[in-house]
């Protein structure tokens, strides 16, 4: 299994698609490479989420696909199928973390409580989605609410209210590994076929992120 971790630590950013034509996929994920942007999680709120995977996965190099919204055991299957790289879901089912771990597919479970965190870390998780991070206090809340897990190595994907204008200092916390947003490529502008604002939008924050 690659070192997720490792590779959400360097690219930093994740765009999330909630994608409705497969067919928008690949100039998709081509417009968020070409503006720096190479890490993509699709999220399995549609039909057309698995074969995205599958048309970025075959067609577009240099890119890290995820799999999000994986609620049921069932999907993490679909996915492996699909080619993602690793799955995320916005809160913590057991059933689903333990169905990944048995497929060898990482996985990034949702928290957002002390409870949900001692959860995740009694299934071997140490690297957790915040979700949602910007209604549920930001970067306090959880500085707070980390506290008795910082020694054990956990670290975070905020989620939720990210966008260019917080992501710097959201980046700069120790506790964050990367941060995930669907600003980046709205599904208005995926359907209007606007792959030129998805680049500009891609190649903003990296500017950002850089800077
Ligand atoms: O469900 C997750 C969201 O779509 C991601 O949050 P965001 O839209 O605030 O980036
Ligand atoms: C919100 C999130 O992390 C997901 O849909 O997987």
């Amino acid at each position: 299994m690659a070192n997720i971790r490792k590779i959400i630590e360097e690219k930093k950013i994740i765009a999330v698609l909630t994608i409705d034509n497969a067919k928008d996929a690949v100039p998709v994920a081509n417009a968020l490479k070409a503006g720096g942007v190479t890490a993509i999680e699709l999220t399995l709120r549609t039909p057309a989420a698995l074969e995205a995977i599958r048309r970025i996965r075959g067609e577009v190099e240099g890119v890290t696909v995820a799999a999000g919204t994986v609620l049921k055991p069932e999907q993490v299957k679909q996915v492996v199928e699909a080619g993602a790289d690793f799955a995320v879901s916005p809160g913590i089912n057991p059933r689903v973390v333990k169905a990944a771990q048995d497929a060898g597919l990482f996985f990034g479970p949702g928290i957002m409580t002390p409870s949900e965190i001692e959860m995740a870390l009694e299934l071997d998780c140490t690297l957790l989605k915040f979700f949602p991070a910007g209604t549920t206090g930001g970067l306090k809340h959880l500085n707070a609410m980390a506290a008795p897990y910082k020694h054990l190595g956990v670290k975070f994907i905020p989620l939720g209210g990210i966008t260019c204008a917080n992501v710097k200092e959201i980046l700069s916390d120790k506790l964050i590994a990367g941060v995930g947003g669907s600003w980046l490529a709205k599904p208005d502008v995926i359907n209007s076929g606007n792959f030129a604002e998805i680049e500009r939008l891609a190649r903003e924050v990296t500017e950002v992120i850089k800077g």
